[in-house]
């Protein structure tokens, strides 16, 4: 069988992205979505997203997605602003979009070759002195630290993403974050399902931006996150303590390649 597919990034985020509303590809085959995120023996990503004919009333379409190791997961905030993106190229909306993800509704718009894409509304933060975990649509644990480029962030992260405190509850992502200003700060981060470092993460980032402010490591609503593959930024609403909405992830979001495989 051959398949039709196109490759997009964001900001170094990588994704497989398939025009599944003729259900061409069959989801329960780990196997197969695992070899096309193979970037030595399939297509190469760190996920791959399924665009399918939306569920719920009003929708444009609906996300489906999948990490590299061949699971679904939960919420990514790269690969929905992708899929915007690539439903856009596809003529299935104009510059604005309703979709339904694992996570729940999202709004998106497209301006100025960016993508905004809101995100799930956060009222539970916990925090441990430098340490912060809250679920953004994913699920993150942060650590506000320094001389972020120098670590070992696939050995580091792998270690908490594997620990005792996660492991029974499916693991976690992992973010080494450094204040660069006060709106701005660098993050790396280990992807859940990837096992590795990626170049972004946007539930990721979106989890650091409200968490710095949640412990007052900034004080604005508009935060600026510097990423290995790029920029991102993060703007929200702060109601009572810990509670935020009205929170958008904003950046590029580019076709890479198309193409077509046998499986
Ligand atoms: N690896 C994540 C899902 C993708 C998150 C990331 N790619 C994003 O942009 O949010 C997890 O299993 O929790």
């Amino acid at each position: 069988m051959k398949i039709q597919f196109y490759k997009y990034q964001g900001t170094g985020n990588d994704f497989v992205m398939i025009d599944n509303r003729q259900k061409v590809l069959f989801k329960k085959d780990t196997k197969l979505i695992k070899k096309l995120c193979d970037r030595k023996f399939g297509i190469g990503a760190d996920g791959l997203i399924l665009l399918e004919n939306p569920d719920v009333k009003g929708d444009d379409f609906k996300m489906v997605y999948f990490n590299s190791d061949g699971n679904e997961s939960s919420m990514c905030g790269n690969g929905g602003r992708c899929l915007v993106a690539f439903a856009r190229f596809l003529g299935v909306i104009e510059n604005e979009a309703v979709f339904t993800a694992i996570d729940g509704p999202h709004k998106a718009t497209v301006k100025d070759g960016e993508v905004s894409l809101q995100m799930q509304n956060v009222n539970e933060i916990r925090k441990f002195g430098n340490v912060s975990f809250l679920d953004t649509g994913s699920p993150h644990h942060i650590v506000f630290t320094k001389n972020v480029k120098d670590l070992k962030v696939k050995e580091e992260g792998a270690a908490i993403r594997f620990s005792d405190v996660y492991v029974a509850s499916g693991g976690t992502n992992v973010n080494f974050v450094e204040a660069q200003e006060d709106d701005t700060f660098l993050v790396r981060t280990y992807e859940r399902g990837v096992e590795d470092e990626t170049l972004s993460c946007g539930t990721g980032v979106t989890a650091v931006a409200i968490a710095a402010n949640a412990t007052g490591r900034t004080t604005g609503s508009t935060v600026k996150l510097i990423v290995p593959g790029g920029e991102l930024s993060v703007s929200f609403e702060k109601g009572g303590d810990d509670d935020y909405k009205n929170i958008w992830l904003t950046g590029p979001a580019e076709q890479v390649f198309k193409g077509e495989i046998e499986c």
